[in-house]
């Protein structure tokens, strides 16, 4: 059979792992055209007065894929290569990472070209509450509910709930999730996706037999998922034995400390880079160490037709969305490595959102311990439908995945009928 080869964009990646799912369920091709086409998807110049007097212009974006199960749901993400193509792929693994969570949601995705660390804490916050402002009419607790990504935080939130409330003229603290605790955030919320990154990966070693504390682990990214991912697996046992960041990466063959790395960075280090202790590794490298689980936590499409060959992980859970290009999928898939697919194992992250509206909706908060076992409870729910969904029909875990994800999505339209 001839191997077709995508472009290996987050887009691309998207739609093929869509028009498997959507052969597979049989569906026709209007309703598959449907599921592919984002709702709504806006761009906006947000200008930003610079501290030296300068106006700068950046771009901004969102994307609400689809809506058919709820108001958009995703995260808002601030990096130089953040375009439309790129926001339309994150918005449509939200909608049927929601679908598969079970979270009566819809997805979304935003996101500002631009390199955060460049401007100071007041540019942040101007770029921030200008972008916020552009998209009043669009967002909102019964609309669209973003949250942190790549480059944003929990005081990225605080401002945009902060500008929405301005403009509606009462504290909607609905409007975002990931919020500090003091404004309406979730206990929990912080470590969500990593906690769920934990448990979608101890469900793969007891799927595959192999013991945690027999188990070496590689992270790439050490940011918000990556470094409490870190630290998590480390205390429950897992030898965690090289992380990396933007600027390269770390490697102890007898394991790393991530509290100590975690601390190193809280004290002022701009990279886990140089750590005491440590050797030095690329990024590269990193994805092609013998360990037994890789966890990219960075950006997507790091594992492609390039370098899936070289892949020596037994195991991969995508903490980051879109890792790995449909392309490398393929090449995985027949080396016989179990990919535990982002929709599922960075699916905490959502799910703890969702809790949280829910308290904020509800203006009744729970304690950490109701949120750390309300996220159990669906994490291993949402995996155990898929692992058997992909032992009974054949399929990988990211088939099975996108197969639940999708068919609920459509079923949605199905049921509610097209307008008018
Ligand atoms: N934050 C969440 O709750 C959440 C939820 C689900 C999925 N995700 C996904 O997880 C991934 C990481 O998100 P985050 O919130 O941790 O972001 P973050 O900005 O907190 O951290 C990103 C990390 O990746 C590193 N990085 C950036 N560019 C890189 C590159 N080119 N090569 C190697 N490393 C690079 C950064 O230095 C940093 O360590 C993204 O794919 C995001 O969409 C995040």
């Amino acid at each position: 059979m001839p191997v077709i080869l995508g472009s290996g964009s987050a887009w691309d990646t998207a739609c093929v792992q869509l028009g498997n799912a959507a052969r597979h369920l049989g569906l026709d091709d209007g309703l598959h055209e449907l599921l592919r086409t984002p709702r709504r998807a806006i761009t906006v110049s947000v200008p930003l007065l610079r501290d030296d007097g300068s106006l700068m212009v950046l771009t901004g974006y969102r994307v609400q894929h689809n809506l058919a199960r709820g108001p958009g749901k995703g995260g808002i993400r601030f990096h130089p290569s953040c375009d439309l193509d790129e926001v339309k792929a994150l918005a449509m693994w939200m909608t049927w990472k929601c679908a598969l969570m079970g979270i009566p949601y819809g997805g979304a995705k935003g996101g500002i070209a631009v390199e955060p660390a460049l401007l100071s804490r007041q540019e942040r916050e101007r770029m921030t509450r200008r972008y916020a402002a552009e998209l009043v009419p669009l967002i909102g607790p019964e609309k669209d509910i973003p949250a942190p990504d790549v480059g944003t935080d929990e005081q990225t939130m605080a401002w945009i709930m902060d500008t929405y409330s301005a403009h509606t003229g009462y504290t909607a603290t609905g409007v975002v999730t990931g919020k500090p605790l003091s404004i309406g955030g979730s206990a929990g919320r912080a470590g969500a996706t990593s906690r769920g990154v934990q448990l979608a990966l101890f469900a793969a070693l007891r799927q595959t037999g192999r013991d945690p504390y027999d188990t070496t682990v590689a992270i790439q990214g050490f940011g918000k998922v990556g470094a409490l991912a870190a630290q998590y697996l480390h205390d429950a046992g897992c030898k965690v034995v090289a992380v990396s960041d933007v600027k390269g990466g770390v490697y102890n063959p007898q394991g790393l400390n991530p509290a100590a790395l975690i601390r190193h960075l809280a004290e002022g280090a701009e990279t886990v880079v140089g750590f005491p202790g440590t050797d030095t590794l690329t990024n590269d490298d990193l994805l092609e160490l013998d360990v037994d689980v890789l966890v990219p936590a960075a950006l997507e499409g790091v594992i492609t037709i390039e370098n899936a060959d070289r892949i020596k992980a037994k195991i991969i859970v995508e903490g980051a969305n879109g890792p790995v290009t449909a392309d490398a999928d393929r090449i995985l898939e027949d080396r016989g490595v179990m990919v535990v697919p982002d929709i599922l194992a960075n699916g905490g992250g959502v799910a703890v959102s969702y809790f949280e509206w829910v308290q904020d909706m509800q203006a009744y908060f729970w304690s950490e311990d109701e949120v750390n076992d309300r996220l159990r409870t669906l994490m291993e729910r949402a995996y155990g439908e898929v692992a058997m969904l992909a032992t009974t029909q054949g399929v990988t875990m990211r088939a099975a995945a996108h197969i639940i994800g999708v068919s609920r999505v459509a079923e949605a339209h199905q049921t509610r009928g097209l307008y008018p």
